[in-house]
Parts: structure tokens; C-alpha cells; sequence
């Protein structure tokens, strides 16, 4: 071979290892997500069942103020899909250790990002890396609102970046009275693209409000999160958050998990659709579900007022 070509290829070889490089791991069979801590399965969050059908995922870097690094990224959608269709998991708790709930994304690792890139001088090529770590970060966040179980979010302190990515795509948010809210990309000089864009606005029910939030990075605090709707509980501090995040877990697990799935399946799907439509979609979906024995179990309770159901796995 002629050393241009030979060269060529050595360069495309190591374009591969680049793109590669930002591709997910083969994954895991997560359906029975064992416990696990930061010594444990995941290295980045600490997973546990404090009560029956109730996961708690913390994020776990408290000494990196829980910056999302490429594993926790990584960690955060493979925890999420395995709880998705863990029979034993009905509702998520998200918190985090340590003083912040996150400082956002890793700035060490977005600098790290640089090597990568030079790895091709091809243009065509740095952008495929790009866009597949884009898309890899975007689905870890989305992970939350495509979870069929719901995630409530407990935020304490600083909740950076990322971080209002992460939480405005989980179903309900909690924060205590010192928590603060950034969405601080525009001072790294970037449009955020996982996902705050398109659901801040939702959250907190005012265009204006979103677009001065994003425009600025300014910081908003607890107060005001909880005004606007986009906290829909204050706690006095991360104790009391993290017991009333569970009770409400554990409220939500007690009831049928046929209903509660697909009461958020419609939820989100009628967030982006007309009312027609939303009608549509869970006509469909409760002509099978009203067949289900949880809703003659559910109903004979309520008839009776007897013990409190007890439902299948699903
Ligand atoms: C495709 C990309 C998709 C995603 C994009 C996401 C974008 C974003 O998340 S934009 C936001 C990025 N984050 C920041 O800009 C955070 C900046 N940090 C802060 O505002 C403060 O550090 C914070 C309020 C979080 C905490 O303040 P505190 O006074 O408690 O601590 P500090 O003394 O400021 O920080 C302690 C050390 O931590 C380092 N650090 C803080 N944030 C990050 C981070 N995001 N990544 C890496 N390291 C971080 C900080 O530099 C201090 O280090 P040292 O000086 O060595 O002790």
C-alpha cells in the first residue's frame, strides 16, 4: 500500500476510534436493577428501595458538586430505562449527595471533548462526533419523561445547566427553601440542547418568563421557582424534601400501576397534542386497560371501602 493511502487510513482508523469513543456501552439487562452504591453497580449514582415500589437514584459526585460527567450521562439513562420495566419499581425518586443537587454538565469533561475533536482534521466527521455526543446526552435526559413510572425530582441548593434539563423532564419537582435554579448555558456560550428549551417554557406556563431565563442565565431562587410552577413544593431543608419526596413515591406506588403509567403516557403525549388527539390516545389505550383486574380490584374497593387493593406487578 502507498504510505498516502497507508496514512489515510491510519487517520480514518483513528476517526472511527473518535466516533466510537462517544457511542454507548453495550447494555445491560437491567429489568431486576439491583440495589446499588457508588462502590457498586453504577459509579456515578447510588440506587436504592426504601420502600416497597419506590427506587431512590441519587446522583453521586458529591466531591465534583455532582457535575454530570460522560458516565453519569451515561449511568443516568441506563438506571432510568432498567427501572422503566423493573416489575418492582412503580415510582422514582431523583435527588442528589452533598452540598448541590448538580453544578451542571462537567466543564473538565467538555474541555477533554477537545482532544477528541482533533483526532480529525474533517469537519463532516467532528460533527458526527458532535452530534451522536448531543444525542446521547438529550436521550439521558428524555430517559425521565419516557419512563413509564413516575420520577419526582428532590433539589437541594444549586441546580445548574444540565441539571434544569434533567429536572424539567422528570414528572413532578421538589426543592427546598435554598434551592437555585440556572439556566446557565448562555454564559458557556452555547443554546442548551437537551432539553430545556422545549420544556421550561411547559413547566413554568410563560414564554416570557422562559425565554428572559434562558436569554440571561439568570439565577432564580426557590421562591420564585415555586411561583411560577416549576417546583410545586417547598421543603424547609434536604431532610424534610427527601421524606415527602418518598411519601408521595410511596402514595403514588400504592395505586394501580396500570393506571399510573398510563396516566403519565397520556400526560405527555397530550402535552404535545390537541385535546381531540389526547382523547384519542387514551380511548385507546383504556378500552384495553378498563379490562385489566386492577380496575375491577379498584373499584370494588372503593365500593366496599374495604382494605386498600393490592395490584399485580406489571
Ligand atoms: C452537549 C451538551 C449538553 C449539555 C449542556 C449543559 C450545559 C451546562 O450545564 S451549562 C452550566 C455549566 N456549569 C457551570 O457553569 C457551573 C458553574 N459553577 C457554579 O456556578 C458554582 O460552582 C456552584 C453554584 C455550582 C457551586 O458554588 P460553590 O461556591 O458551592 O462552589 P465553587 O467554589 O464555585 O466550586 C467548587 C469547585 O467545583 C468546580 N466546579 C463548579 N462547577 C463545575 C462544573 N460544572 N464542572 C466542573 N467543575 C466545577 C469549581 O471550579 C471549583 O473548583 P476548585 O476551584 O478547583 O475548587
Amino acid at each position: 500500500m502507498s504510505l498516502p493511502r497507508l496514512n489515510t487510513l491510519i487517520k480514518l482508523t483513528s476517526k472511527s476510534a473518535a466516533i466510537r469513543a462517544i457511542q454507548m456501552p453495550p447494555r445491560r439487562n437491567l429489568s431486576a436493577l439491583p440495589e446499588s452504591g457508588p462502590a457498586g453497580h453504577f459509579k456515578t449514582l447510588a440506587v436504592s428501595s426504601p420502600k416497597p415500589f419506590v427506587f431512590h437514584v441519587e446522583l453521586h459526585r458529591p466531591s465534583q458538586l455532582n457535575a454530570i460527567n460522560r458516565q453519569m450521562w451515561m449511568e443516568i439513562k441506563e438506571c432510568i430505562d432498567g427501572l422503566a420495566i423493573n416489575p418492582d419499581c412503580r415510582a422514582i425518586v431523583l435527588s442528589a449527595a452533598g452540598k448541590h443537587f448538580t453544578a451542571g454538565i462537567d466543564l473538565n469533561d467538555m474541555m477533554s471533548l477537545g482532544q477528541i475533536l482533533a483526532e480529525t482534521d474533517d469537519y463532516a466527521r467532528k460533527g458526527v462526533v458532535m452530534e451522536r455526543m448531543i444525542k446521547l446526552y438529550q436521550d439521558s435526559i428524555s430517559s425521565l419523561e419516557l419512563c413509564p413510572k413516575p420520577v419526582i425530582t428532590a433539589v437541594h441548593k444549586a441546580c445548574i445547566g444540565a441539571g434544569v434539563d434533567l429536572i424539567t423532564a422528570s414528572d413532578i419537582r421538589y426543592s427546598t427553601e435554598d434551592a437555585f435554579f440556572q439556566v446557565k448555558e448562555v454564559d458557556i456560550g452555547m443554546a442548551a440542547d437537551v432539553g430545556t428549551l422545549q420544556r421550561l417554557p411547559k413547566a413554568v406556563g410563560s414564554q416570557s418568563l422562559a425565554r428572559e431565563l434562558c436569554f440571561t442565565g439568570r439565577r432564580f431562587e426557590a421562591a420564585e421557582a415555586h411561583t411560577s410552577g416549576l417546583v410545586s413544593r417547598l421543603f424547609p431543608d434536604k431532610e424534610s424534601l427527601l421524606s415527602g419526596a418518598l411519601a408521595l413515591a410511596e402514595l403514588i406506588a400504592s395505586k394501580s400501576p396500570i393506571a399510573v403509567k398510563t396516566t403519565k403516557e397520556n400526560m405527555t403525549y397530550s402535552l404535545e397534542h390537541t385535546n381531540q388527539e389526547g382523547l384519542d390516545h387514551i380511548r385507546l389505550l383504556n378500552k384495553l386497560n378498563l379490562l385489566s383486574e386492577d380496575f375491577a380490584q379498584a373499584v370494588a374497593a372503593q365500593l366496599t371501602k374495604d382494605e386498600k387493593p393490592v395490584f399485580a406487578k406489571l
